[in-house]
């Protein structure tokens, strides 16, 4: 569906140059849901609105369903539904008018564009909602109607920038799952920029990670966590002998971390096994005669894999 070769995006500011994106291969299979996921500034807008055809690239080239995205930019879009940073159109209009609008704009005949609407309104719970003027609504109901408006042309392949920023949770859940209804009712390929960690995680099936203008990563988030981070454990041992635990610690463990606790000590371990390894952990302390008095097991979080590939936390830079 998507494949970019080299794509490469250098903007001119006065005097000085920004290479926004440096040089990417990417390819995207039909029916994928792909995630961007990268801080601030990291290139990703600028990739999508390449692969979109709104933005021509420096150097490179794509195609998208088949066509050349700076030979045939309309083939292009037409076959595309995007959904930009906070777009949502006219506020002042009605909510209706505005899915009318777009489908007059795809060239759509009244009586099909008029069915759309109605039936995107319902699927993503904006009936009662039709008279309503766009300022009106809600943060979640502006993007669900962006949405709606990016679905009115029955895209094969939707892209959506950032489409759950600003939401609270509950709302980022909902349009989560009107994203995912609308990609099985269209049987659509997603492709979508996020910097929650959490929604790449959980919702993508394929992350891939972009930094500087560069992928440094691109797989499922399982395998990215399992390539590039160790799920850790954690437990209190009723000893402060931190040669005895390390000596009864399983060989397959990474270092220990040990810090003093109370009256015995912390231990912190990495494991590839993840919480599995645990009861392993505390059979073989109870072998070398050392109690714990707790433990617990943290999964690899994305967060990790990319703080492992930069050396910065995601978490932080995306806070900032
Ligand atoms: N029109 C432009 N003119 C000059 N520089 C630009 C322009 N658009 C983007 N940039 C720069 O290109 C870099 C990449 O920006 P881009 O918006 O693609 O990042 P992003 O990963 O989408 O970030 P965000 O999550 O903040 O949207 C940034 O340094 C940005 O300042």
């Amino acid at each position: 569906m998507i494949r970019a070769r080299g794509l490469t995006k250098t903007f001119s500011r006065r005097k000085e140059t920004v290479e926004a994106v440096k040089g990417i291969d990417v390819d995207v299979a039909e029916g994928e849901l792909v995630a961007f996921l990268g801080p601030n500034g990291a290139g990703k807008s600028t990739t999508l609105r390449m692969l979109t055809s709104l933005l021509e690239p420096t150097a490179g080239e794509a195609t998208v369903a088949g066509y050349d995205v700076v030979a045939h930019p309309a083939q292009v879009r037409a076959r595309l539904g995007f959904i930009g940073q906070g777009n949502g159109g006219g506020f002042s209009y009605k909510v209706v008018d505005e899915l009318h609008n777009q489908g007059r704009f795809y060239g759509l005949a009244p009586e099909v564009y008029k069915e759309r609407a109605a039936d995107l309104m319902a699927a993503l719970e904006l009936g009662g909602l039709e008279k309503r003027s766009v300022q009106s609504l809600s943060g979640g109901q502006r993007r669900r109607l962006d949405v709606a408006l990016g679905l009115m042309n029955h895209p094969p392949l939707l892209f959506l920038d950032e489409p759950t920023t600003g939401l609270d949770p509950h709302s980022r859940a909902n349009l989560w799952g009107h994203i995912t209804a609308m990609r099985e009712r269209y049987g659509m390929t997603v492709v979508l920029t996020t910097h929650y960690l959490d929604e790449a995680d959980s919702m993508a099936e394929r992350v891939v990670v972009i930094d500087h203008g560069e992928i440094i990563a691109d797989a499922a988030p399982g395998v990215l966590k399992r390539r590039h981070a160790d799920d850790s454990l954690t437990l209190v041992v009723a000893t402060d002998d931190g040669a005895a635990v390390r000596a009864a610690l399983p060989d397959d463990l990474g270092d220990a971390e040990l810090t003093a606790h109370g009256t015995g000590l912390q231990v912190r371990v990495r494991t590839a096994q993840g919480a599995e390894e645990l009861p392993v952990v505390i059979e073989a302390l109870r072998v070398a005669g050392i109690t714990t008095t707790s433990a617990s097991a943290r999964q690899a979080s994305l967060d990790d894999v990319f703080l492992n590939l930069t050396g910065r936390s995601l978490r932080e830079e995306a806070a900032a």
